[in-house]
This record gives C-alpha cells, sequence and structure tokens, in this order.
C-alpha cells in the first residue's frame, strides 16, 4: 500500500481477473470485449473522481463496521451500498449463498434494530418457500457467476419475470461476489427507476472494482471473526483442562459446561451426550437436551418437585447400532445429517418419547483409548444445517469430552480403590496389632531393672521365647532411654505389634529382629557418648524393626518375580517395605512410642530410622565402606560432620545385622543352619519359578556351605568389623570372634574338599 499507487493496483486487479476469465473460457471472454469495445467507453477514469471514487475512504468506513460488527453478511451489505451509490442506483438487494449449496440464496435484510442490531435474513429455495419467489436473474448470476444487465424495455427470453407489473425499477444489474477461493458469496442486485438510464458495462467495472477492495475488507472480516472464534475457543479449552485437573469433584458439572459451549458453537437447538453400556451394548442418556432449561441429567433418574431424584419411567436406553447415535458408536463415524426423518437409520422413539422433532443431527463418537464409550449429538442448527466447520469444531469438543469423561473414570476408580485400601488396612491392622490382654500382661509381670548379661556381645537369643524376647526388648529399651520420655504402655504395645509383624520364615523372623536389636544395645552400651541420645534411639528401633513383614525371600527375588513390591521400590525393594511396615506400625493406634517427642526430634528420629533400616541392603554397604575406608586412611573421619555420622550409622547397622557371623561358634552354627534353610527355600521357589538358583541356595549343593560363610566372611563380615574396631574399638570382641569363626569355616571347608578329592 506504501510503494503502489490505489488505481494502480485496482487495475492489476482487474486485469487479472480478465486474464483468468479468459483462460477458463476464451469465447465469453472474448464476446465481453467485443461488446466492451461496440459500447461506451470502458475507462476507469470516468468514475474515478466520482461520490465514493475515493476508495481510501470506504474502506475505513468498511474496517470501522467491521470493528463494530464483523460478520460477513454485514460487510457485503456495507460494500453494497457503497457500490450503490457510486453507480448512482436507486436500490439495492442482496441474496446470500450458502458455502455448502452456493445455488442456495437467503435474501439479507441488513440489521433489525428491534432486536438489538441481529441480522436478518430470508431463506429462499427453488420452491420459493417461505412464500418467498426466488427470483431468476440472482439464481442465474449464482450458477455461471458472471455480471447480468436487464432493462424492462429490452426484454431477456431468459427472465421472462424479471420486472413485476408492479415494480417501478426499469433496470437491473446483477453482480455476482466471489471469494478469492472462486466460492460465490454472494449476488448483489441493483436497480435504477425512470428515467434512469440502463446500466451499463461501465457500472460494472465500477461495481467489480469496489468488490476488489471489498474482497479485501471481507477477507479481514473473515480473519477477524475467525481470529476471534479460535481465541474463544482457547480460552474455553484452557479452562476446561484447567477444570479437569482442578475440580475433579464437579466433572458432571464440567461435561455439561463442555456441551453447552459446543452447541452454542455450532448453534444447535438441543445437545445430548449417551454413553455405552457395555454390558447390555445399550446406550442410554447421560445428559440429555442440553438447550432447554429444565435438562434432564443422568436421564435414568427425574427430579421431583421436592428436589428429590427419582427413577424415571421414560429413561432413554436403546440397542447399540440403533438410530444415529447407535450407529456412530458402533461405527465410530461421524454422521451430519440435513433431515433426520428422511434418514433410514433415524430413531424416531426418542422424538415421539419427548414431542420434540429432530430435523438435521451432527452427531460424534467419544473415544478412550480407541475404544467408543459414548456418543455427543448435536440436534437442529437454527439456520440452516451443519457444516464442515461444524464437524470440525465439533470433533475437538468431541475430545475434550473423552477427557473429562476418562479423567472422571479414573478418578471415580482411584477414589474406590482408596476406599478398598482403607478397609483393608483396618482388618489387617485389627489382625496385625497385639492384643490388650497382651499388654496388660506384660503391665501386670512388669519391666525388669536389671538383665544380667544382655549387654554382652556373646549373648544367646536362643535361650529366650518369643514373649520372653519381647520383654527383653522392653528392658533393653528401657535401660537405655528411661521411660519419661516415654509411654510405658505404647512401649509394651509397639514392641509386641512389632513380634507379632515378623513372619515365620526360617531366618529373618523375629528372633533375628531381636537379635540385632541386641547387638546394637550392646555396641551403643560399649560406647557410652559415641552416638547422641536420638541417633540412640533411631539406631535401636530401626534395629527391632529392620525387617519386619520379611517373607525369607531376596530383594533379587522380587525383581525376578515381580512381585507388587519390586514395582514399588526399583532398589532396596525390601528394606523400603520394612520402613514403612514400622511407620505403619507407629500410625497404629496407641502405638507411636514417639508422641512426647518435639515435632522436630520426631521429624529427625523418623529421617534417621530411615536411613538406618535402608542401610541394611548389603548393596548400600559396599559404597558405605569404600567411603569410610578412604576417610580412615585419609584420617579425616570427622565425628563432627553430619555425613560421617550417618556413615558410622549405617557401618553399626550392617555389623549388628551380621552378628550372628561374631557370635560364639555354637551360636554361629545355629544360625547358619537357618540360614541355608531359608536360602534353600528360596533356591525351591526359584526352580518352581523356571529359575536357576545360585549354589549357595541350592538344597542339592549341601557342600557349598562352609566355602560360602568363608566368602562370606571373608568379603563382607570382617571388613565391617574392623571397620568398626577403627571407629568404635570396644567393638573388637565382635571383631575378633568373627576372625575365630572364618578360621572355623575355612577348617571345615578344607576338610570337605579333601573328601571330595578322595571320592
Ligand atoms: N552366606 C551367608 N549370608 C548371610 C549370613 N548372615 C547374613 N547373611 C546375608 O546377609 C544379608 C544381610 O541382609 P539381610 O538380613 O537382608 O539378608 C542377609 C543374608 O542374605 C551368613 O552367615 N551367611
Amino acid at each position: 500500500m506504501e510503494e503502489v499507487q490505489l488505481e494502480q493496483l485496482e487495475r492489476w486487479v482487474i486485469r487479472g481477473t480478465r486474464r483468468a476469465k479468459q483462460r477458463l473460457d476464451p469465447a465469453s471472454a472474448a464476446g465481453a470485449g467485443a461488446a466492451g469495445k461496440n459500447g461506451r467507453k470502458t475507462s476507469l477514469s470516468r468514475w474515478k473522481f466520482c461520490v465514493h471514487a475515493d476508495k481510501r475512504q470506504m474502506l475505513q468506513e468498511l474496517t470501522r463496521s467491521l470493528q463494530q460488527r464483523p460478520a460477513q453478511a454485514h460487510v457485503l451489505w456495507e460494500l453494497a451500498a457503497c457500490i450503490c451509490q457510486a453507480v448512482a442506483a436507486d436500490g439495492f438487494r442482496l441474496f446470500l449463498a450458502d458455502r455448502a449449496s452456493p445455488e442456495v440464496l437467503a435474501q439479507y435484510l441488513g440489521l433489525d434494530s428491534s432486536e438489538g442490531g441481529e441480522p436478518k435474513v430470508q431463506r429462499l429455495s427453488s420452491e420459493g418457500a417461505h412464500g418467498a419467489e426466488v427470483p431468476t436473474g440472482p439464481a442465474h448470476v449464482a450458477r455461471t457467476k458472471e455480471p447480468l444487465r436487464l432493462s424492462r424495455a429490452e426484454p431477456d427470453p431468459r427472465f421472462p419475470h424479471a420486472f413485476h407489473a408492479n415494480s417501478d425499477c426499469t433496470h437491473v444489474l446483477y453482480q455476482p461476489v466471489v471469494q478469492p477461493d472462486g466460492q460465490l458469496a454472494a449476488v448483489l442486485e441493483l436497480w435504477r427507476r425512470e428515467p434512469g438510464p440502463p446500466f451499463h458495462e461501465e457500472d460494472e467495472e465500477i461495481a467489480s472494482s469496489y468488490l476488489v477492495w471489498g474482497g479485501i475488507a471481507l477477507h479481514y472480516a473473515q480473519l477477524y471473526v475467525s481470529m476471534n472464534k479460535q481465541r474463544t475457543l482457547n480460552d474455553f479449552l484452557l479452562a476446561v483442562v484447567k477444570s479437569i485437573f482442578q475440580d475433579m469433584v464437579s466433572i458432571d458439572a464440567l461435561v455439561m459446561k463442555i456441551m453447552n459451549f459446543a452447541q452454542r458453537l455450532v448453534d444447535a437447538d438441543r445437545a445430548s451426550l449417551f454413553l455405552v453400556d457395555s454390558k447390555t451394548k445399550e446406550l442410554y442418556a447421560r445428559i440429555f437436551d442440553v438447550g432447554v432449561s429444565d435438562v434432564v441429567e443422568n436421564a435414568g433418574e427425574l427430579v421431583d418437585e421436592a428436589g428429590a431424584k427419582q427413577p424415571s419411567s421414560r429413561e432413554i436406553r436403546f440397542p447399540l447400532g440403533t438410530g444415529i447415535a447407535g450407529q456412530v458408536a458402533l461405527t465410530g463415524e461421524i454422521l451430519n445429517i440435513d433431515d433426520a426423518y428422511s434418514d433410514p437409520r433415524f430413531n424416531r422413539m426418542v422424538d415421539q418419547l419427548t414431542g420434540y422433532h429432530t430435523q438435521s443431527i451432527l452427531c460424534m463418537p467419544i473415544f478412550i483409548r480407541g475404544v467408543v464409550i459414548g456418543v455427543v449429538q448435536m440436534v437442529n442448527k437454527h439456520v440452516g444445517t451443519f457444516t464442515k466447520e461444524d464437524e470440525e469444531a465439533f470433533e475437538t469438543f468431541a475430545v475434550y469430552c473423552g477427557l473429562a469423561l476418562h479423567h472422571a473414570k479414573l478418578y471415580d476408580k482411584i477414589a474406590r480403590s482408596e476406599q478398598k485400601y482403607r478397609v483393608a488396612l483396618e482388618v489387617l491392622s485389627y489382625h496385625n496389632t497385639c492384643s490388650e490382654d497382651e499388654v496388660e500382661k506384660m503391665h501386670a509381670q512388669g519391666i525388669p531393672d536389671s538383665i544380667p548379661g544382655v549387654d554382652d556381645y556373646y549373648f544367646s537369643v536362643f535361650a529366650l521365647d518369643d514373649y520372653e524376647k519381647a520383654r527383653h526388648a522392653i528392658f533393653m529399651f528401657q535401660d537405655l532411654f528411661g521411660l519419661s520420655r516415654f509411654d510405658t504402655d505404647s512401649v509394651i504395645r509397639f514392641t509386641l505389634t512389632v513380634k507379632k509383624n515378623y513372619r515365620r520364615v526360617p531366618y529373618h523372623n523375629w528372633t533375628h529382629g531381636f537379635a540385632v536389636a541386641n547387638s546394637m544395645y550392646s555396641i551403643i552400651k560399649h560406647a557410652p557418648g559415641v552416638f547422641s541420645p536420638n541417633e540412640c534411639l533411631a539406631l535401636f528401633i530401626a534395629a527391632l524393626c529392620h525387617d519386619l513383614d520379611h517373607r525369607g525371600k531376596n530383594n533379587k527375588f522380587m525383581l525376578e518375580t515381580e512381585s507388587p513390591l519390586a514395582a514399588i521400590y526399583s532398589t532396596s525393594t525390601m528394606e523400603h517395605h520394612h520402613f514403612n511396615q514400622t511407620v505403619t506400625i507407629l500410625q497404629q493406634k496407641g502405638h507411636n512410642i514417639f508422641s512426647k517427642l518435639s515435632n522436630s526430634e520426631y521429624k529427625q528420629v523418623l529421617g534417621l530410622m530411615k536411613h538406618c533400616i535402608l542401610a541394611t541392603d548389603l548393596a548400600v554397604f559396599f559404597p558405605n565402606r569404600a567411603k569410610v575406608n578412604q576417610l580412615l586412611a585419609d584420617n579425616s573421619f570427622n565425628w563432627n560432620s553430619s555425613s560421617h555420622r550417618l556413615l558410622l550409622q549405617a557401618i553399626t547397622m550392617t555389623a549388628s545385622d551380621l552378628s550372628a557371623s561374631a557370635k560364639p561358634w555354637e551360636l554361629q552354627v545355629e544360625t547358619v543352619k537357618v540360614i541355608f534353610e531359608e536360602f534353600y527355600e528360596q533356591g525351591d521357589a526359584e526352580r518352581a519359578n523356571g529359575l536357576q538358583p545360585i549354589p549357595m541356595m541350592d538344597r542339592n549343593q549341601p557342600d557349598q556351605q562352609a566355602s560360602s560363610q568363608v566368602g562370606f566372611l571373608t568379603g563382607i563380615c570382617l571388613p565391617c568389623y574392623t571397620l568398626m574396631d577403627q571407629l568404635i574399638p570396644s567393638t573388637r570382641p565382635m571383631l575378633e570372634q568373627c576372625k575365630a569363626n572364618l578360621k572355623r569355616w575355612q577348617e571345615i571347608d578344607e576338610s570337605t574338599r579333601l573328601k571330595e578329592q578322595k571320592t
């Protein structure tokens, strides 16, 4: 616009249009050219200076009206008024073309000021519907997309009814309004009365030239309208997505909102949502008749006067495959039907039931993971029938409807399984907590003030029954921490419930849990001041609980057999579970032994306990050992560093966990017996699962025991107690006994080999 004169641009466009016409239809273009030569001068200069020659002004006016009301019909109306003035016509009529069937014209009557500026149109059809006569001139121009000039004095035999006897117009010019894509947008009719001159080719040119500019305005009008529409749509979709994530509870309201918007978007009279009942292979109305004031939501129920929901006797439900909706549900394909009653698939039953008259239908499937779960139906477009554009817009909404429903289903599922989980937990907690009788009994019996020898590194746990072990555990707790900061009943209850939550497996049972707690007690007792009181608390309770609910199978087994536990925790699977079990017990009524701790202390102790229980995974020991070794080699172990202290706690946990290897020989042998029994049970289970157990777990290779013990003590236990000896020298008896046990295992291994060589 800055580089080129308006008139120059105009000439180019007109010439360009002519050339295109010539290419399409050389004969008629040559004829038109000849007529031009024989007729009056066709120079544009003649009208250039007339009323609206300043098209800049016209464009400005059009732009202004566009901003106020960017509807295409209105822009055309404004343009027609300009042309009418420019060619000095006495009046005009504007016929709008239907994009789907351009030969169907509707007369645009401008804006109705009585209805707040609503556009008024009168539909015309070839039969002259609504009493309106079809003017044959516009119909002809709509077909040919060529201008047409008629005069009363020179009747054209093709249009015998062009001039009414009672109308005073004597000359008419019909001008097609064609869009850049070649689609007919409208036909403009201009007329003159006596004594006005007939229209000439020059008038056509003037009109064409205006239409060039009008085309630009129209183009922008459409861009503006679609941009606005898109913005509204985007805003709405964003709101929908937000709602899906934010107010999960009001999903019904959300679906309703989506339906309402979709209905307005495609200008439908009613909208409904049907869902597939996969059990009965039926469709039923979930939301029916959006668009009327008393929408029936969940058509299986109706709301009575008092507001109570009552089952409806007229629930809308029909078999899959019946009707348009049923067809869409069955095939998963969109159906856009102009006249429902002339479609054999239409199910008239619903109209009979509701008394409503269905005309046009736009029906769309809703998919969840490729399966049709329902259909959305838009009924009766207010003007005309549903277009391709409606289909496209509607498709987006169907996707969002699906998304909302999918979320609703998932949410419902989650809510239900949460309830189920709670019920299961309730049942479990009843069976997995100790009885009040047991608490009472322990209470009545009392906790001894001292138990000689219990803090000895070589203390034997085998002499005690399960109940006595619990009593000893409570004693050790009381001895380490006193009972002033703790509720005695909670400590008793907690210990008895921990006992109950160890399974009856050969090795990882209550005896082992108790033995590890006892070793931890001995370490703490022999090293006063090494650990802080809260560290002691975490270490002792972690040791007592460190194998809660162990199933006698290791982490590798859990992973290989795809246990749900391994799905939750891919590393340190069982250790995470042991810690979770500990927390679960603490949360049971009357079990929170830490209830008197301050919030920050509680948090600290629980955090340390988690660290300590996770440290019993031997996979964690190796890197820990390397780190501590390095610190000791560098002489940089810092007792005030919290990370160094965490490392020390982790090694102390391992030392307690493996303490059977540091017990006198008879106790070591007794423990190894049950360890191997458990290993063999795992080996059996692996075999049953089609896996080959490692030799140590293969009950057909019992000769492996001594050599495995040599390996285990050399590779893990000795390094652990050596570290402990360096960090806490009072633990030396553990190291010494471990060395002695290793020697015995080496001897046995040696003799086993000799026996093997002999046979
Ligand atoms: N071979 C062997 N393994 C042991 C012995 N004591 C403990 N373990 C293993 O060391 C592991 C330490 O962590 P877990 O208690 O989970 O499981 C234990 C056993 O798998 C033992 O005396 N011999």
